[in-house]
């Protein structure tokens, strides 16, 4: 039996003023043998930046797609502020048309969805700037490095100006000091927006160094069996890559993941 739905809520009202995002007893199940997700209850107050943290396979990036509305629960209810109009996903991938410019590229969503009296062109310039891109916007993707192609599909998911930012393993393809480059700039930029930001990680340092609160995920099919708030000074830097209290939130952090995974026989 489907028993799925996807409502909206005003601002302000729902099942908790102030929330972005709402799953309750939410599942996904792939076939007859493949429960990927859930049950998940799952809130996320608007501009919060939540990591989820799981083993690979757990269903995280069932639970993105989901909360984004390209793939279907098998069961629970989904809910989101505005009826989930404005949603922007970075893949794993940059996933960037070889064949268009930066400039071409970063404005698709905009000529796909053409808000009225929007000046695409400036848009586009607006979201290059944001991440460091203004003077590529004439470039190729095959001219760009890793992290810039990354940055390119940053801004892509910015241009329509979303309220929720969903990521899935946006910055596991690339070197260190690049990722901790882009984390810092999206740390920057969640800073400077405001957005609501989702981010699925496998990695407990990154998870910690960017999200107020970390949502730990057991192996499939995933649920939610811890959750820390990180509490730290705003806004965040390189210190607090090396701090003590950054050491100590990851080691329990990672305790947990450690424990998710022990509590499961193995596969
Ligand atoms: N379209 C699909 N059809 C069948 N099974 C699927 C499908 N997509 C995902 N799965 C399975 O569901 C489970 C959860 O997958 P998902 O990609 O959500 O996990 P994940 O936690 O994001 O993994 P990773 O960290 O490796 O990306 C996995 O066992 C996966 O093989």
């Amino acid at each position: 039996m489907i028993d799925y739905a996807i409502a909206s809520f005003p601002s302000g009202a729902g099942p908790r003023a102030g929330d972005a995002v709402s799953l309750k007893g939410v599942t996904k199940r792939y076939d007859r043998d493949v429960a990927a997700l859930g049950p998940v209850d799952f809130n996320v107050r608007k501009g919060d930046f939540v990591s989820l943290l799981g083993p690979s396979g757990c269903g995280k990036s069932t639970a993105l797609r989901i909360i984004a509305g390209l793939s279907e629960p098998t069961s629970g209810r989904v809910q989101l502020a505005g009826g989930g109009r404005s949603i922007g996903f970075v893949f794993q991938e940059p996933t960037l048309m070889p064949w268009a410019t930066v400039r071409d590229n970063v404005a698709l969503p905009l000529k796909l969805s053409r808000p009225r009296g929007a000046d695409i062109g400036a848009r586009v310039e607006v979201a290059l700037a944001r991440v460091g891109l203004a003077e590529f916007a004439a470039a190729y993707p095959r001219q760009l490095s890793g992290g810039m192609k990354m940055r390119v599909s940053l801004a892509r998911a910015l241009v329509t100006d979303p309220d929720v930012l969903l990521m899935d393993e946006p910055f596991a393809a690339l070197d260190e000091i690049t990722r901790f480059h882009l984390n810092n700039d999206l740390l920057a930029l969640w800073r400077g927006l405001r957005k609501t930001v989702i981010f699925v990680t496998h990695s407990v340092f990154e998870s910690v160094y960017l999200s107020r609160r970390v949502v730990v995920m057991t192996p499939r099919p995933g649920r939610i069996c811890a959750e820390y708030a990180i509490d730290t000074a705003e806004p965040r830097s390189e210190d607090f890559r090396t701090s003590a209290e950054y050491a100590a939130y990851c080691r329990e952090v990672s305790a947990a993941l450690s424990r998710a995974v022990a509590g499961r026989a193995p596969r």
